[in-house]
């Protein structure tokens, strides 16, 4: 937690409410699954609809499901028609994310695949608007680079978790703080795109392709 607790129920408080399906997931995850706080969360699924919102995409790619939290905010911004892809390699997670979708009535919006990433974004033929990483953070930059020649010109590649809970500020980096630091400075580097480091709850880095 990057943000101080207090500052951070503050801007929940203000921000509009969880929706009542997305307090439910966010319990039965926290309830029932290891690793719960991988979940996106209150503020930061808030933030991600306003973003999928501003972009109202036709097309958007999630690298990393679990139980289905950041893929539901998301989809509420897709454009008519629009869909949004979802990876995800834990098939156990498979009837819990299915269960919400339904609930939320996304079901002919939202295509949860189970898979390596790395094996099923080259088999996607499809141009994205929007493309959120959140996988295995050693992946980062690989996916990275999977994806750029899919995303459109003036789209935007949203990276989760690039603080790795302030770790990145340290001298003695172990793997997955290395790669996400590395990851950094490789985007930073790239001249194709545009880029904000936001510290908002993990880090979001959003980048746009120019
Ligand atoms: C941080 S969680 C995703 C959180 C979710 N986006 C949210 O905000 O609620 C990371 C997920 O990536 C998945 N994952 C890890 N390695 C993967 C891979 N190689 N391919 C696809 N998914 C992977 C894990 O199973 C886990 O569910």
């Amino acid at each position: 937690m990057i943000i101080n607790p207090e500052i951070e129920k503050y801007a929940e408080k203000y921000s509009t409410p969880e929706h009542e399906i997305l307090q439910r997931l966010n319990r039965e995850t926290h309830a029932k699954i290891l690793h719960a706080r991988m979940l996106s969360g209150h503020l930061q699924g808030n933030m991600l609809a306003v973003f999928s919102k501003m972009l109202q995409p036709q097309r958007i790619l999630e690298i990393g499901t679990f139980t289905g939290y950041s893929a539901l905010c998301l989809a509420q911004g897709l454009a008519e028609g629009g869909l949004l892809y979802t990876l995800d390699i834990n098939e156990e997670l498979e009837e819990m994310v299915q269960k919400y979708i339904k609930e939320t009535g996304l079901e002919s919006k939202i295509k949860l695949l189970i898979g390596d990433a790395m094996q099923l974004i080259p088999t996607l033929d499809e141009i994205f608007d929007l493309v959120f990483i959140d996988a295995d953070k050693i992946n980062y930059a690989h996916y990275y680079d999977l994806v750029f020649e899919k995303v459109r010109k003036g789209g935007f590649i949203i990276a989760d978790n690039v603080l790795w809970y302030g770790k990145v500020l340290g001298e003695k980096q172990d793997k997955d703080t290395k790669a996400i630091h590395d990851f950094n400075e490789k985007i930073q580097k790239d001249n194709r795109v545009s880029n904000t480091l936001l510290p908002l709850r993990d880090g979001l880095m959003i980048i746009q392709k120019l």
